[in-house]
């Protein structure tokens, strides 16, 4: 049976389970069950803190698991990013008060305050910067007002919690995050592994295309074709209607009114756009 550790709660959790059950997986139904058997499928999930979630899945004793690039970096664990999931974007930044540091180059010797050490420890020995790591909690950004840093080096995602702290960003971002799909070479080989990354992949492409569907006169088909070249070639059917076809086509969901009122300028007609459900490609 494959074993799966998923967020139990946090930024990650809701939309890591709506995911799972969109790829056809039981999610639990009460937030405090910390397990849920999915026999059909023959998977166990299990709900932990997503700063655990790497430690168990370097260790081997759980196939595969969801969490933040971030605490996997962070975690120093041995568990590799398999599949970018789509959600959970943020950055990881530096911060201070306006005008006390101008930029990444000015860290030797100051205080540094974040809940992610490893991630910052990192980046400090990469550049042999020589600071004083703080390790807290959370809330990190109450750090320099209480003079306890001088910096911070935290999550930011809408930039109000610095906002409100008084901090601007200092340097480029430290790393990019998003939720992953990660596994420990070897510990997720199997058909299940696969099926389940296979889900979610279909999950991604579902998100990301809508299906459109139209008419156009046959002799236009070429420069049709162009507009909608779909992923690998459009599905053409005949119409009944003498000189006309039918176009099937995948379009990015974020492109597909621009591309529709291309085609209506080109000549096509009745252009309906549909979701998907899932897909395998
Ligand atoms: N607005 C956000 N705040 C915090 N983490 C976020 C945010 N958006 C995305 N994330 C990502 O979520 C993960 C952190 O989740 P985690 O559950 O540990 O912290 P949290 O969402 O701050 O929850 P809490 O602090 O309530 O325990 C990281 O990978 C982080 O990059
Ligand atoms: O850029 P923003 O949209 O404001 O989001 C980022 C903030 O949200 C998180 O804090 P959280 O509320 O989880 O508190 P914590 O610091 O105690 O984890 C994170 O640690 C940042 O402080
Ligand atoms: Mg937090």
């Amino acid at each position: 049976m494959l074993r799966i550790a998923v967020p139990n709660k946090g930024s990650l959790a809701t939309a890591a389970a709506q995911m799972l059950a969109e790829a056809g997986y039981r999610q639990r139904t009460d937030p405090k069950d910390l397990v849920c058997h999915d026999p059909v499928n023959d998977v166990e999930f299990f709900y932990l803190r997503p700063r655990d979630i790497a430690t168990y899945v370097g260790s081997g004793d759980l196939d595969l698991g969801i969490t933040g690039r971030d605490l996997l970096v962070d975690s120093g664990s041995p568990a590799q990013e398999v599949l970018d999931l789509g959600f959970g974007a943020a950055t990881f930044r530096f911060a201070a008060a306006p005008g006390t540091l101008a930029d990444t180059a000015g860290l030797a010797g100051r205080r540094i305050a974040t809940s992610y050490p490893g991630v910052v420890g990192g980046y400090l020995a990469k550049r042999s910067v020589d600071a004083e790591v703080i390790r807290l909690d959370g809330a990190v950004e109450n750090a320099v007002r209480l003079g306890v840093a001088d910096v911070v080096a935290d999550v930011v995602q809408t930039g109000t919690t610095l906002r409100q702290a008084g901090l601007v960003v200092v340097g480029e971002p430290i790393l990019d995050s998003s939720a992953v799909l990660i596994t420990r070479d070897g510990s997720a080989d199997g058909a299940a592994a696969g099926q389940l990354l296979r889900r979610l992949q279909g999950v991604l492409v579902a998100r990301r295309y809508v299906m459109l569907v139209y008419d156009v006169p046959a002799d236009l088909l070429d420069q049709a074709s162009a507009l909608t070249p779909g992923i690998e070639s459009p599905t053409i059917s005949p119409l009944h209607r003498e000189g006309w076809i039918a176009v099937q086509a995948m379009v990015k969901r974020g492109d597909v009114h621009r591309v529709m009122d291309d085609l209506y300028e080109l000549g096509a007609r009745a252009l309906l756009v549909t979701d998907i459900h899932a897909c395998r490609l």
